[in-house]
């Protein structure tokens, strides 16, 4: 008996749930997807893990109509959708503990709006007491605020968010939305000073410049986006976007969270400040670099505007603080020449504005967050890049595909766990899982002994002094090459040749990638000394004052580098998720041109092997093909048994006896019972027992089907030979 219907779904439709195929590949999974997607169908599960293909054009699959259809269904039963996997976490925070989504992907493939779908869905379900109608309120207000302030087109999208966000939304014992927490992470701040062809800095900038109040624009003597260099080296406009229009709601959103109307003034004067401080070009090749021509007026503008004495910005920007010495450490100032005093302006723009975008979601977090919630009764939803390779890979990239590393950490330990646990709790023999663990690569870049990269990476920096980033980067990768990782089985150290600076590849769990060490350092660094941070000190504008005030006075120790805050804020990320009971959506994005309902196949391939799901599919394979309790599988399969007329445990032991009495083409051994559950490891059993159900359900239907069937099998296999015959002339398929 073959389990055809299975194969035909497979081809025709595409399975419901990848770990169905009946082979499995990252071919097979693009395969699938485009049979779905030619279908409507966008979402697709992998064991509880959700893939959505961005359909690009509205679908009627949303709305209240079809929330009540997952929130009454049995979620056994029902095909994959955001609102089954929302519904299921919902579910899980009421009557167990904290929920967490990960939504990953990569830009444009659709993170951002399933997160609103599953906020949509939670608050439609949710209740609605004038709390939580206020709280679901100010969350609503919320995404235009951080949009604004932290997303910006690019080429991919014109929406694009440039920082990750893990956003936890608290209940109370009644299941309502009482508060929440957001947390934000690497904010994309190269943006502030540098947007490429075709693309801008953040919404807010030209928000300002379109919408802001006239007083406020006359007295930071702002003009147009054109006439700021951190601006006009990309596309300063946006198709189908009104700057102006956002900017109000921008401002809305200040007032209902509270921001009083003096802070927000600052505050736009400090962007203002930015853009004035980007077009104080500096020049010279001696040390201490001076102003080009023309710029001592966006100097005093921007010094102005940021509090300071424009002579002390200058100072700051054109020398370098260091502490010297062990002990009785001394500080020298050392004179940058152009373009060493260009980056530590530059470095100074990214850091005052990615600290504006710290206080907002402290502001929000000051409104939302509450302690009336009922304790662990969150649900955390995470949008974050997801795995990125491109055809050069720097330092962002690595802090990305780092996080990324973390992530499948904890998909792989809670799955493998979760599963292990369940077959404890059965009372199953111990059955090994196989599957690769990713903690090495983890190691690899984070560890402490022996040193991983990131902390070659912060030794290196340290020792640096007044070097330039070329000579900085060579240090690097010596350092990396007698490093202890150096032989490290999933690292690879390239050194340099004519078309590329020297580098490293690592063998992460979703591919090859090779990252060059060019500016590593000096982005490790960020390159901000304390000249910039005792100048901002000195503000006698109290909002910048506030910006720089958790600053200790630290002349004496080294700026924390970027690569541990990114393992800090990755560590608590890691915590807070190991605790909840984590759900996954993997989003795709099907072609380049934003074409509606279109697969491209070697574009998904692509992203189907960096997203990790074929691992996916092994780890939900990993341990039994299917499980269900003995009720439901008796519900699903009674028709197998005729006469059948108990439920549980003896229900199911009578009705898999029937099977293996008529169809002996099933091992017993195929079988195995738990406490409450009935296992089987197998998928094709599994397809078998669907195909006998089917049969004997409705067998004039089955007859049908298989005629289709074999037509169709005829018609492939005519069409096979049709192409075997024009592609080499002499090959008939019979
Ligand atoms: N489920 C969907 N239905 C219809 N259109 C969608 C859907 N998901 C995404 N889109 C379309 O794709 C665009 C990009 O989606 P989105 O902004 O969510 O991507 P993203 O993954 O968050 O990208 P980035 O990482 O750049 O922020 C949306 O503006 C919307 O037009």
């Amino acid at each position: 008996m073959s389990y055809f219907m299975t194969k035909m779904t497979e081809r025709q439709n595409g399975v419901d749930d990848l770990t169905l195929m009946s082979s499995i590949s990252v071919e097979n999974i693009v395969t699938q997807l485009k049979h779905r997607l030619d279908k409507n169908k966008i979402y697709t599960a992998v064991g509880d893990v959700i893939i959505a293909v961005n359909p690009y054009r509205s679908l009627p699959i949303y709305g209240e109509k079809h929330v009540r259809k997952y929130q009454t269904a049995k979620l056994s039963d029902s095909s994959p959708h955001i609102y089954a996997l929302a519904e299921r976490a919902y579910r899980g925070m009421k009557e167990m503990g904290p929920q967490a989504v990960v939504i990953s992907g990569e830009s444009g493939a659709g993170k951002t709006e399933s997160a609103k779908l599953l906020l949509h869905y939670v608050s439609s379900v949710s209740g609605s007491s004038s709390v939580s109608a206020n709280m679901k309120q100010i969350i609503l207000q919320s995404n235009p605020l951080l949009e604004s302030f932290g997303n910006a087109k690019t080429l991919r999208n014109n929406n694009s968010s440039r920082f990750g966000k893990y956003l936890e939304l608290q209940f109370n014992g009644a299941g309502e939305p009482v508060g929440g927490v957001t947390s934000n992470f690497l904010l994309e701040k190269s943006r502030v000073t540098y947007a490429g062809r075709g693309e801008r800095s953040f919404h807010v900038f030209y928000g300002l410049l379109a919408g802001g109040w006239p007083e406020l624009l006359s007295q930071c003597q702002l003009g147009r986006a054109e006439d700021y260099a951190y601006l006009s080296q990309g596309t300063t406009y946006v198709d189908g976007m009104d700057d102006a229009k956002d900017f109000q709601e921008v401002l809305q959103a200040f007032n209902t969270i509270g921001v009083p109307m003096e802070q927000q003034w600052y505050l736009f004067t400090v962007l203002g400040g930015i853009l004035h401080l980007g077009n104080a070009r500096l020049t010279g090749r001696d040390a201490p670099a001076q102003l080009e021509r023309g710029g001592e007026y966006s100097l005093e503008m921007a010094a102005y505007l940021f509090g300071v004495a424009p002579a002390d910005l200058l100072k700051a920007i054109t020398h370098k603080t260091v502490a010297m010495g062990g002990r009785r450490a001394s500080v020298v100032n050392i004179p940058q020449n152009a373009d060493q005093a260009s980056q530590i302006r530059d470095a100074l723009a990214k850091e005052m504005y990615s600290r504006i975008f710290d206080v907002i979601v402290a502001q929000l977090n000051s409104v939302m967050y509450t302690r009336d919630a009922q304790f662990g009764k969150t649900i955390g939803i995470l949008d974050i890049y997801g795995f990125e390779i491109f055809k050069e890979n720097g330092f962002e990239q690595l802090c990305i595909n780092y996080v990324n590393e973390q992530l499948q950490q904890i998909f792989i330990s809670l799955t493998i766990r979760g599963e292990q646990e369940l077959y404890r709790q059965e009372g199953l023999p111990w059955r090994e899982i196989k599957y690769f663990d990713n903690k090495t690569v983890v190691e690899l870049i984070e560890g402490r002994n022996p040193p991983g990269i990131f902390r070659v990476l912060d030794d290196t920096c340290r020792s640096l002094h007044a070097v330039d980033s070329d000579t900085a980067d060579t240090k690097f990768i010596e350092k990396l090459s007698m490093s202890a990782v150096a032989s490290h089985p999933h690292l690879r150290i390239l050194s340099s040749t004519s078309a590329f600076t020297a580098g490293f590849t690592i063998k992460h769990y979703a591919g090859d990638v090779t990252y060059s060490v060019k500016d590593m350092a000096f982005k490790n660094m960020d390159n901000l000394f304390h000249s910039l941070v005792n100048c901002m000190k000195t503000s006698t504008n109290p909002f910048v004052r506030n910006l720089w005030a958790r600053e200790e006075e630290q002349a004496h120790r080294q700026p924390s580098t970027s690569s541990t805050k990114i393992r800090t804020s990755c560590g608590q990320l890691v915590q807070t998720l190991m605790r909840c009971q984590p759900h996954y959506i993997r989003c795709i994005k099907p072609n380049e041109q934003k074409a509606p309902m279109k697969i491209e196949e070697k574009r998904v391939l692509h992203q189907v092997r960096y997203l990790g799901l074929l691992e996916s599919v092994r780890v939900a394979k990993a341990g039994y093909s299917y499980k269900a309790t003995f009720d439901l599988f008796v519900q699903r399969f009674y028709s197998l048994c005729p006469g059948l007329q108990v439920g549980g445990v003896d229900g199911c032991r009578q009705l898999i006896a029937a099977v293996l009495k008529k169809h002996s083409e099933i091992a017993k051994s195929e079988f195995v019972f738990g406490h409450t559950r009935i296992f089987i490891s197998s998928p094709e059993t599994i397809f078998m027992l669907e195909e006998f159900r089917e049969q004997q359900m409705d067998p004039a239907g089955y007859a049908a089907k298989v005629r289709e069937y074999e037509q169709m099998e005829a018609a492939a296999n005519r069409q096979e030979a049709k192409v075997a015959t024009r592609g080499g002339g002499c090959c008939i398929i019979s």
